[in-house]
């Protein structure tokens, strides 16, 4: 017999010595494939039973499915807080338990509603992971306000809140407005730069960038938002573009402004940035996130100034332009993690390609083993409403089992009527894939079941299944031998007759698991499905001590068949 270290040769039976320590491990919650650590059938409540218990579970499973963003600092932060959390938190206990068993983060944007003290504490009890600040909006005095009272908060202990400082980039706004403009279709409006904007005719703003006017033509298509209002640029005299109304709405202070298919000829990090820069580097924040990346010499750039001055924080691109999907695997290899900015990326390529994009950011740094948030619009319907829409959930959702180390909420917190709100929904769906995910653990499991059975070449894979679950997950797994499902009764072994690559017999499963297994190995022996010497592999999980999950133990075990 071939036995697993650490992995208990238990069939109904109590765990033997070898397997003790893992079992105790499973017992405290770390380690060991015990149902305590990843619940095989556990709702939130079994995964997580006490407060302490809780945050040790949490390091034991925080790492997603591939390795992320340990290697980066993340992961440290993570443990750290589970540790802290571990030995005093001020946080209501269900707080700690609400974002203790959620793996993938949430990025808030602080903003007027939520900057003060209070509210990012109630936005940290709620779920918040990181506090973004979007350097498009604010001064610096606001800002530094935000950073002291995330710090504060970090200091009252239970929670690790990072800080990430979003530079504005080479972005193109809208003027401030003294009021909101209704604009209808077929409106002339005009975009301008003049340097005197006292008096500005009706149906005129400003704009943020004075090259703005070399760089649209007529035929442009000018966008507001992403193109929550759109414009055609009809001429372009001196100063001003005039443009006609596409599509009407509202148009309030500081919109995005983007030509559809161009990027603005500014290079990516802009005098501004460089100033906002130096008082992220002052004030010690732990992420930059760098917007409208075009090449990776612009992170290099920053990368090498960081370091100059002897700062450790991580550079996470935004990937917000056509130019940079063009060079995705060259940008993502220079960054410490990337952010989906779906906002301006879906004004910059087709709409229906920013899912694409998304999915192989994604996909690219999980094998960069980097961190990636998808931003923006995920709850944007809850800035003026209690709920979300259900393609908001499915959003989330979708991103969480993509694999995003993050989602991220923009207006919903800095200016919506809902934030926390929002940031529970948010919260609670990421979590309760999660909580999906949790309770497919052994998923895992039966993957490694399978690729052990096809790399030594076993004649069969055993699995022994009390209600067929465990069958069909091995199953799904499609390994190259046959799988053997043994269980206590008939009808079972009926209902495994629709599962593929699936042979089910029943046997009497002894409370000893030696007698289990020898049982099985005369069938498999008298049926002809295995002769001495085989090598079978074995996966089980069988409740031990007759008690409920906290006794059961998962095994995977190779034997020759005697
Ligand atoms: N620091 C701030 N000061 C004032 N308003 C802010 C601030 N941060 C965010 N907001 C408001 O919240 C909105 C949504 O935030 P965000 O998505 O980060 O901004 P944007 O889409 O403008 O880049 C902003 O458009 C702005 O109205
Ligand atoms: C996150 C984004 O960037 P910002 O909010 O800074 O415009 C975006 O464009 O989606």
């Amino acid at each position: 017999m071939v036995a697993f270290a650490g992995l208990a040769p238990v069939l109904g039976g109590r765990p033997r010595a070898a397997t003790a320590a893992a079992a105790a491990a499973s017992k405290g919650s770390a380690g060991a494939w015990g149902v305590t650590a990843r619940p095989a059938s556990a709702g939130r409540a079994t995964a997580i039973p006490t407060r302490r218990s809780a945050a040790a579970h949490w390091t034991a499973v925080a790492t997603p499915p591939a390795p992320s963003s340990t290697s980066t600092g993340n992961g440290v932060g993570v443990a750290a807080a589970a540790a802290a959390a571990a030995q005093a938190s001020t946080l209501e206990d269900d707080a700690w338990l609400r974002t203790g068993s959620r793996q993938s983060k949430i990025v808030c944007t602080i903003g007027p509603k939520t900057s003060d003290v209070e509210s990012i504490a109630a936005l940290a009890a709620a779920g918040m992971n990181v506090a973004r600040l979007n350097m498009s909006h604010g001064t610096h005095e606001w800002h530094a306000g935000v950073i002291a009272n995330v710090r504060t908060v970090n200091a009252r202990g239970g929670v690790n809140i990072g800080l990430l400082l979003d530079t504005k980039g080479p972005e193109v706004r809208s003027g401030d407005l003294k009021a909101p403009i209704e604009v209808e279709r077929g409106q002339a409006f005009t975009w301008t730069v003049r340097r005197d904007l006292t008096d500005l005719p009706p149906f005129t703003t400003d704009v943020s960038y004075d090259d703005f006017v070399k760089d649209v033509h007529v035929g442009d298509t000018l966008l507001v938002d992403g193109g929550m209002c759109s414009f055609l640029v009809t001429s372009v005299d001196g100063p001003d573009v005039l443009t006609e109304c596409i599509d009407g709405g509202t148009l309030t202070s500081r919109r995005h402004l983007n030509v559809r298919g161009k990027s603005a000829s500014l290079p990516a990090i802009t005098d501004k940035d460089w100033e906002d820069i130096r008082f992220g580097m002052e004030q010690g924040v732990d992420f930059y996130a760098l917007s409208f990346v075009k090449h990776e010499n612009d992170v290099a750039e920053l990368k090498a100034h960081m370091l100059d001055a002897g700062v450790q924080a991580l550079v996470l691109s935004k990937i917000e332009s056509a130019d940079a999907v063009g060079r995705l695997p060259q940008i993502l290899a220079a960054s410490d993690g990337a952010m989906v900015a779906r906002g301006d990326l879906g004004a910059e390529i087709p709409v229906e390609d920013v899912p694409l994009v998304q999915d192989e950011i994604v996909r690219l740094n999980r094998l960069l083993r980097k961190p990636t948030i998808v931003a923006t619009h995920m709850l944007e319907s809850m800035i003026s409403y209690p709920t979300p829409t259900r393609a908001e959930v499915t959003d989330i959702t979708e991103a969480v089992k993509q694999g995003a180390d993050a989602t991220m909420l923009s207006g919903e917190t800095a200016n919506g009527a809902y934030p926390l709100r929002a940031l529970g929904v948010m919260n609670t769906v990421a979590e309760a894939d999660a909580v999906r995910d949790a309770g497919d653990g052994r998923v895992d499991l039966a993957f490694a079941a399978s690729t052990l059975a096809t790399r030594l070449d076993a004649t069969a894979l055993v699995v022994f299944t009390r209600v067929g679950n465990y069958a069909r997950l091995v199953s799904s797994t499609r390994p190259r031998c046959p799988i053997i499902a043994l269980c206590p009764d008939a009808a079972l072994m009926r209902r495994m007759s629709l599962l593929w690559g699936v042979s089910a017999f029943v046997i009497d499963f002894s409370d000893d698991p030696e007698v289990t297994i020898s049982r099985a190995m005369d069938l498999l022996r008298r049926r002809g499905l295995a002769a001495s010497k085989d090598t079978l592999v074995i996966c089980s999980d069988m409740l031990v001590d007759g008690g409920g999950d906290a006794d059961a133990v998962n095994t995977l075990q190779v034997r020759r068949m005697q």
